[in-house]
């Protein structure tokens, strides 16, 4: 599904990712974990055409995607769904859906129906303003908002950033759920290291721009060094 390899990018003179290299699965969860600044935000900035790439290549589907610009990734289908700024406070939550929904040129409703069915909260609060939402609730409406345009590949950043923990639970078991039920490939940036790891299929660590470790979630728990240096879990 998503195929990056030997990836350097950055932002003008700032060389952010030295030779990354990472693969998403149909229908599988990719976890993304490493310290602040370590270049995973910038990962997913690369995968939509925001950041500057200086080499490598990413792939969608068999299909060169590097450096198209992001209206036309967005296109072939992936969704960036970053932390709250996809959402138009002054509108609704229904407005906000059937306008990201119209813009992805997607005329049925089935994809609305599901995310209304998804957070049940979303459809209690339909009519409501979108800037009056609690947090957690608004990062249900911006995970909504890219799950509406029907995509193939969600990209996810820090989607439980700032939740209690109850939210927190809420939203990875939903993303577990959106895998299994729509068959949808996910790569989940996050700092909950805990939750990165429960719901992941695979889990890449990045740190200082590159890839330290790549494998299983239970693999990752075996590395003391890694879990302990990097993540700051365990003693
Ligand atoms: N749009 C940008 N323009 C210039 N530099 C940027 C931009 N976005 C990020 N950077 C820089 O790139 C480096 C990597 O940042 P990035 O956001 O990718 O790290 P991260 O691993 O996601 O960190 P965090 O966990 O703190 O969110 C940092 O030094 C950051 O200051």
């Amino acid at each position: 599904m998503l195929r990056v390899e030997n990836l350097n990018s950055g932002y003008g003179k700032l060389h952010v990712l030295y030779d990354v290299s990472i693969d998403c699965g149909k229908k599988e969860i990719i976890s993304v974990i490493g310290p602040n600044g370590a270049g995973k935000t910038t990962l997913l900035n690369s995968i939509f055409g925001i950041a500057d790439i200086y080499s490598g290549s990413i792939k969608l589907d068999g299909e060169e995607i590097t450096k198209l610009p992001p209206h036309i990734i967005a296109r072939k289908g992936v969704a960036y769904v970053l932390q709250m700024i996809n959402i138009f406070s002054e509108l609704s939550v229904d407005e906000n859906l059937r306008i990201s929904m119209a813009l992805s040129g997607d005329k049925s409703s089935d994809m609305l129906d599901y995310v209304y069915e998804l957070f049940p909260i979303l459809k209690e609060r339909k009519k409501q303003r979108a800037g009056t939402l609690s947090g957690g609730e608004r990062q249900m409406l911006a995970m909504s908002i890219g799950l509406v345009r029907n995509p193939k590949l969600l990209l996810l950043d820090e989607p439980t950033a700032g939740l209690m923990p109850l939210y927190v639970n809420l939203i990875m078991k939903k993303i577990g759920e959106i895998r299994d039920q729509k068959g949808l490939s996910i790569v989940l940036v996050e700092q909950n290291v805990q939750k990165a790891l429960e719901v992941a299929d695979k889990v890449y660590v990045i740190v200082s721009g590159q890839v330290v470790f790549k494998g299983l979630p239970s693999e990752l728990m075996g590395e003391r060094e890694i879990m302990k240096l990097y993540l700051g879990m365990g003693d």
